[in-house]
């Protein structure tokens, strides 16, 4: 594109780039593929040092995570929510930023993952290495993914093995991902046929482990793309259960705006090089973050649960930030 006006996607039926926000009363920004250009590099990738800069704990910020996780449990306990996910933003100073060289580590930390950057002169720059698949869809088949449960790898290599065997799971991580299994299963049921739920196995996002279980299916007649999407996005692995209810809780007591964090991007109905098949690649924002100036803004969350322990979850997202600061 060679202008800076920002478009949008009405219903998911264009052809681009989509860049959503978390909150789906905002708007989805569209680059349109009439727009675009398209080009191919090879990318050879050095081996880089990934510096360990053991960051001061913001206690603040420490603090103020642990009582909105308190709050979720007590919520929990006495209402009708089962799960919801508590996120906070990070701020780094930068001093030396090089765009390029923080994509190539982050292409080479994250090799199981959707490494992206995104900027447009009136939004900013964002960048980002996500584990989670939202939806690939080609004509009418799909797959989508449960993706929760998180803990810290024991070896710091950088294994590009996406199966971690002998690995072991706690009830509560395995528990709060089959609430997201179970929901993804609900509310395909009505849209989709052929449905087809996977083993849950381990996988690796830099130095964290996570539970995934694969689904796919076929999309029905009746049902379109934007359907699709509505009824999957925000999964219970972003937002939490009931929907409504999380959503509620999150906009009311996370303090501040997740903007496009745990909203989804990638792809969308472009077309194969026969032109007769339409295929999208959507992933949800997370282990991203946001350039301004000379400042990085981490964005962290987890899922929380009855049986979550608040200093547990501020350390788990301090985990996930310092696998993205080791990048910076
Ligand atoms: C919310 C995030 O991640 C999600 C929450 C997870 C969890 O609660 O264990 C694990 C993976 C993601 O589904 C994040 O990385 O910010």
């Amino acid at each position: 594109m060679n202008d800076d006006s920002l478009m949008y996607t009405e219903n998911f039926t264009e052809s681009g780039f989509v860049f959503t926000p978390f909150n789906v009363d905002e708007k989805a920004i569209l680059f349109p593929s009439e727009k675009a250009t398209f080009l191919e590099e090879v990318l050879l990738l050095n081996d880089f040092n990934f510096d360990k800069n053991e960051s001061l704990v913001d206690e603040d910020s420490k603090e103020n995570h642990i009582k909105i996780v308190e709050k979720a449990i007590d919520e929990i306990n006495k209402s009708d929510l089962q799960k919801v996910v508590i996120s906070r933003k990070e701020s780094v100073q930068l001093s030396d930023f090089e765009l390029l060289l923080v994509y190539q580590k982050l292409l080479k930390k994250y090799q199981n993952a959707f490494v992206y950057v995104w900027f447009h002169p009136n939004v900013g720059l964002w960048l980002g290495a996500t584990p989670e698949t939202l939806l690939q869809i080609s004509d009418a088949n799909f797959k989508t993914m449960s993706l929760a449960g998180t803990q810290v790898a024991n070896k710091d290599s950088e294994s590009t093995f996406t199966e971690q065997i002998n690995v072991v799971w706690k009830s509560k991580e395995l528990e709060e991902q089959q609430l997201v299994t179970d929901f993804i299963e609900k509310q395909l049921a009505t849209i989709s046929s052929n449905l087809k739920i996977d083993k849950t196995e381990t996988i690796r996002a830099g130095n964290l482990l996570h539970l995934r279980t694969k689904v796919e299916g076929k999309l029905l007649e009746k049902a379109d793309l934007k359907s699709l999407i509505r009824a999957l996005h925000p999964t219970p692995a972003v937002c939490g259960l009931p929907r409504n209810m999380a959503r509620d809780f999150i906009i009311k007591n996370e303090n501040y705006n997740r903007s496009f964090y745990t909203g989804f991007l990638g792809e969308l109905n472009l077309k194969k090089s026969n032109g007769a098949i339409q295929s999208s690649q959507l992933y949800v924002n997370l282990r991203c973050m946001e350039i301004n100036h000379n400042k990085a803004s981490i964005y962290v969350g987890g899922g929380i649960t009855k049986d979550s322990i608040p200093k547990n979850e501020w350390k788990e997202t301090v985990s996930k930030s310092e696998t993205m600061k080791k990048v910076l």
